[in-house]
């Protein structure tokens, strides 16, 4: 049983990198949805507003995905349910996000993911980060269009992007709920080099090679 969980900021790959390691792996393929949230729209004209529903549904949703994934056993989700904390957490100290709120979400989140008697671990068995510079994930975010993130209809979100960067760093150096392994987003172009596809596949089959998954 091989569950793997990608992680990294906006537009470093996370969904194309799983479909590329569910298809080498013979896994599911599990996938976050973007197109299909109904609140993410909304949080980016008024985050204050929709920082504590956007998290509440990204909660229930990755909580029913990580359901899905352990009876699969086999499987790849294209984001880790660990990350949206860093996001709440970030809007608090930048006084978009009530401190009281973060603290709800934060508790909902523990007793959510508690391992109790007949309630198995929800801990994936390994977590793949992938780092990009700022450079790469604007140039990702201009590249996919995603209207709503785009820097042409809101300035102010490149200082938004350039923060969330900078607390996603410390995030995976501290993050211990599992195995863990960085790819460096900026040097493999897995989307578009053959080459650099290989690369990382060799470098996530080394690593579950490393902790007898393989
Ligand atoms: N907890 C959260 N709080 C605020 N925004 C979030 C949160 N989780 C995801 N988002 C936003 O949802 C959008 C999609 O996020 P995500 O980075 O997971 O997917 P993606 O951009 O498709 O990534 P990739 O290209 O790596 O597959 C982004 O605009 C991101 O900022």
């Amino acid at each position: 049983m091989t569950v793997i969980v990608l992680s990294g900021p906006i537009g470093a790959g996370k969904s194309s990198l799983t479909s590329i390691l569910a298809e080498h792996l013979g896994s599911q393929g599990f996938y976050e949805g973007v197109d299909t949230n109904p609140i993410l729209p909304l949080y980016y004209k008024d985050m204050s507003h929709y920082t504590f529903l956007l998290n509440v549904y990204l909660l229930n949703h990755r909580l029913a995905q990580i359901n899905q994934a352990i009876q699969e056993k086999n499987a790849v989700s294209d984001r880790s349910i660990y990350e949206d904390a860093l996001f709440f957490k970030m809007n608090v100290d930048s006084k978009i996000a009530d401190a009281t709120e973060f603290k709800i979400y934060d508790s909902l989140l523990h007793n959510m993911m508690a391992e109790t008697p007949g309630n198995p671990s929800k801990k994936p068995d390994l977590l793949i980060y992938i780092h990009v510079s700022l450079d790469t994930m604007l140039k990702r975010i201009q590249k996919r269009g995603r209207s709503y993130e785009q820097l042409s209809s809101d300035p102010s979100l490149k200082a938004y992007y350039e923060r969330l960067l900078k607390y996603y760093e410390p995030w995976f150096e501290n993050y211990d709920e599992s195995p863990k392994m960085m790819i460096d987003g900026d040097k493999y172009d897995f989307v578009i080099d053959e080459d650099a596809k290989k690369e990382v596949i060799q470098l996530v089959d080394a690593k579950l090679t490393e902790l007898g998954n393989l």
